[in-house]
């Protein structure tokens, strides 16, 4: 399974942390974030990332910023990405079972990495529940 990931200047640490992780899992890792704290621009990485979403490049993506507003907001312009803003492991799950989500978006400035870590795991390891839910979620991109 592949997963493209991106961060910005918010986020190095935590994008070493998962990419350790998804490495240690066996994961192949498409890395289109930054590693250094010198400031970058959202959209830059957030764009790279959705598109390899939304062309089959990557199975799922992972993007983190400070608030996680910005790369949720630039993911989500794509028809077949649905990127959901993710605080801890409760909605990281919510968020494939109910909503099939294909990208999480990470809080960098309002998270830890441990937690950041286990967010990304749960949503690696949950899959969409179908049912009711696959009716609302075909009518998102109506
Ligand atoms: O949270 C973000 C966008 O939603 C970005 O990651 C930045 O952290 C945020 O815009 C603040 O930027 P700054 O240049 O580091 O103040």
């Amino acid at each position: 399974m592949k997963i493209s990931l991106g961060n910005d200047h918010a986020g190095p640490d935590y994008k070493k942390a998962i990419v350790e992780t998804l490495e240690k899992r066996g994961y192949q890792v498409n890395n289109h974030g930054t590693d250094s704290s010198e400031s970058v621009d959202y959209p830059d990485f957030a764009h790279l990332v959705a598109q390899d979403v939304e062309n089959g490049v990557a199975d799922l993506g992972v993007v983190i910023c400070g608030s996680a507003q910005g790369v949720s907001m630039t993911v989500n312009k794509y028809s077949e990405v649905r990127g959901a803003v993710c605080w801890n492991k409760e909605i990281a799950e919510l968020s494939r079972e109910h909503n099939n989500a294909n990208v999480i978006c990470i809080p960098a400035r309002f998270t830890s990495i441990p937690q950041a870590v286990s967010m990304v795991e749960t949503f690696l390891d949950t899959d969409f529940a179908g049912g009711r839910h696959e009716r609302r979620v075909g009518k998102i991109s109506r």
